[in-house]
């Protein structure tokens, strides 16, 4: 790994005017390029927030961010993002669905125009990757939830982002069909090392994804503790009932109940 691929410094956001609520303070934090973070932390601390402010959607109020060697002034292109919800058009298939940001996005717009059989191997093959060969042609409402997140996580990755959001991307399925998302993205980051924030509640999920876990605190969120995971890759799904893992586990458990807790001080809204 090189060097720093998102660096923030200092950085602080507060949503509204004067008074309004202080979302994030004081947050320091660097990634390297193809490095996979989770994020975790109690409701309201701020997680989202991280997401937006990295991705250009929020300026900081405070502080800077630099992504790739260019401070953040705006929405970044370089990135793809997957949220809970799958919000896939019902009127387009999956493979359409999956296509759109080649048709909003430049420098894709224009490619995608001229060599759109090219574009649509290549939503087909990671809709294969994700195990719909044969679903290309359904509705989202043919589609189960999980189907309808797969779809959605090729969707993020059709236009070969450097950066991968996914807020609480698997939050809303069953435990079975998480796992199985679980090994998709691991292949899919595996064979294409994006760099990935995920925000996640499900302390499993982030230690069986990430090589690393920063836990935000109670609001005004701050990054009150960092934890390396260094399982090595592929992880299967048996790492889940291994001591080790299960340490892990206890420990950010831990150091989350810490950031639960309301600060006596320190912190404005
Ligand atoms: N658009 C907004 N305007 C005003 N306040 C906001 C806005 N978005 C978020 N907030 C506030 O900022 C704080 C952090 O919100 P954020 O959504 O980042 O938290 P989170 O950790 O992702 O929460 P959860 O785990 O519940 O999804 C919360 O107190 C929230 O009410």
């Amino acid at each position: 790994m090189s060097s720093d691929f998102i660096r923030i410094d200092k950085a602080s956001l507060t949503y509204g005017e004067e008074g309004g609520v202080l979302a994030l303070q004081d947050i320091d934090l660097t990634l390297k390029q193809g490095e996979f973070l989770a994020v975790v932390g109690p409701s309201g601390c701020g997680k989202s927030t991280l997401l937006k402010l990295i991705s250009g959607l929020r300026p900081p109020t405070g502080g800077s961010v630099t992504v790739s060697g260019q401070t953040v002034t705006g929405p970044l292109k370089i990135v793809g993002m997957a949220f809970q919800n799958p919000t896939l058009l019902p009127w387009r298939t999956a493979l359409e669905n999956v296509l759109l940001p080649l048709e909003v996005v430049d420098p894709h717009r224009r490619r995608f125009r001229a060599d759109r059989r090219t574009y649509e191997n290549k939503a087909r093959k990671l809709l294969g990757t994700v195990g719909l060969t044969g679903f290309e042609d359904h509705y989202p409402w043919q589609l189960s939830g999980g189907m309808q997140q797969r779809v959605s996580l090729c969707r993020a990755l059709i236009h070969e982002p450097a950066l991968l959001m996914l807020d609480e991307p698997f939050g809303a399925l069953d435990t079975f069909t998480r796992e199985e998302l679980w090994e998709a993205l691991q292949a899919l980051w595996l064979e294409r090392r994006f760099t990935t924030l995920l925000v996640t509640h499900d302390l499993q999920e982030a230690a069986m994804l990430a090589d690393r876990i920063i836990v935000i605190s109670h609001r005004p969120g701050r990054i009150s503790a960092e934890c390396p995971v260094s399982f090595p890759r592929p992880r299967a799904l048996d790492l889940r009932f291994a001591p080790d893992f299960n340490a892990l586990l206890h420990d950010v458990r831990a150091k989350i109940d810490v950031a639960r807790q309301v600060p006596l001080s320190g912190g404005a809204a």
